[in-house]
């Protein structure tokens, strides 16, 4: 049975009793939940809040922004500069990094997030959700620059997500396994619910988007017409099939239940790499799945070993159930050779 402890309890535990996390690694966790709160409260206010929509700008990948990628960037960055412990922040919907003032306490960690994940389900209230990343500054150098963040994902110090759906539930690693808390409304306060997370290495749940079929390439072609052949093919098991289209939403019911996510390259855009961005979605999540003992890769190699070239950098993903990425990123190499 999880103790009913609180996130704070459970972080000063982390902290004191485990020696897994310095006190401002702690301090820094509890302010991202705590953003993570307003912008729950953001969400669930739909419409009454005027929160629908589009904010009419672009990001700078080019795609629309909804007033609710804005608001929740604005709430993380606002609730995280004052008192972070941070030296700089990036964001999916910022062009470059954003440097903490000079009239803040500088710390020496640096936050990644998509703040608002799934932004097309936000008007037709399906889940959306805040992905974060956190990195330790590693080099000496004076001032704080993009070249700073562009670590591989297994430096990650901490990652995790908060899930706006029908529950409001933080799901976080510090780097030794993955526990979920539950927003306790009448509380305000996020409440351990699930402190050993764990994906099954096997899996008959597929998540992909089916409508881009025709543009993968073949090693993905051959692994979903064998899921689609069922019982009467090479697999010899049915599959079923989901999409939320909100990462989050997908990742927390592969942690919940298993299952495998996939976001491949396809011939739509074949320059880029993927759709999904490796260091504010792909690389938290990655740190996640491993924690609960699944596996993420790009198809060939670990996300979490890929160097990032660029903040804004491109992967395609396949995570979740160990057997079934295994086989994914088996098909993917054996059709290179
Ligand atoms: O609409 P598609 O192409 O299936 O893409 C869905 C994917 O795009 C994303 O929504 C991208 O995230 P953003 O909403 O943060 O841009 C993922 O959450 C999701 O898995
Ligand atoms: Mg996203
Ligand atoms: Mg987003």
């Amino acid at each position: 049975m999880t103790r009913r402890i609180s996130l704070t309890q459970y972080l000063i535990e982390q902290q004191r009793q485990h020696g897994h996390i310095p006190q401002e690694l702690r301090l820094l966790i509890e302010i991202v939940a705590r953003a993570c709160k307003r912008i729950a409260i953001s969400v669930n206010k739909g419409a009454l809040g005027d929160v629908l929509g589009t904010a009419g700008s672009e990001n700078v990948q080019g795609e629309v922004q909804k007033k609710l990628d804005i608001i929740a960037n604005e709430v993380l960055i606002e609730a995280n500069e004052w008192g972070g412990h941070l030296a700089a922040m990036a964001s999916e919907e910022m062009d470059g990094i954003y440097v903490v003032p000079n009239r803040y306490p500088q710390g020496e960690y640096l936050l990644l997030f998509d703040p608002l994940d799934g932004s097309s389900n936000i008007d037709v209230n399906v889940s959306i959700g805040t992905i974060f990343s956190v990195l330790r500054k590693v080099t000496n150098h004076r001032g704080v620059g993009e070249e700073d963040f562009l670590q591989p994902g297994k430096q990650q110090v901490a990652a995790g997500y908060c899930v706006y759906g029908p529950q409001t539930t933080l799901v976080l690693t510090l780097g030794d396994g993955v526990a979920m808390f539950t927003l306790d409304r009448e509380q305000g306060s996020f409440v351990l619910t699930s402190d050993e997370v764990k994906i099954p290495e096997d899996t008959k749940e597929f998540a992909i988007n089916m409508s881009n079929q025709r543009h993968w390439d073949a090693p993905m072609q051959r692994y979903i017409d064998e899921c689609l052949a069922g019982k009467e093919g090479p697999r010899e098991k049915d599959f079923n099939m989901r999409w939320i289209a909100s990462m989050v939403a997908d990742v927390h019911r592969i942690l919940t239940r298993g299952g495998v996510f996939m976001y491949p390259w396809d011939k739509r855009e074949p320059n880029k790499a993927g759709k999904l961005r490796l260091m504010y979605e792909a690389n938290p999540m990655a740190f996640l799945v491993e924690q609960a003992g699944g596996a993420a890769t790009n198809a060939r190699q670990r996300i979490l070993d890929l160097p990032p070239s660029k903040l804004h950098e491109r992967v395609s993903v396949v995570l979740g159930s160990k057997n079934e990425v295994e086989r994914i990123t088996a098909y993917h190499l054996e059709a290179d050779k």
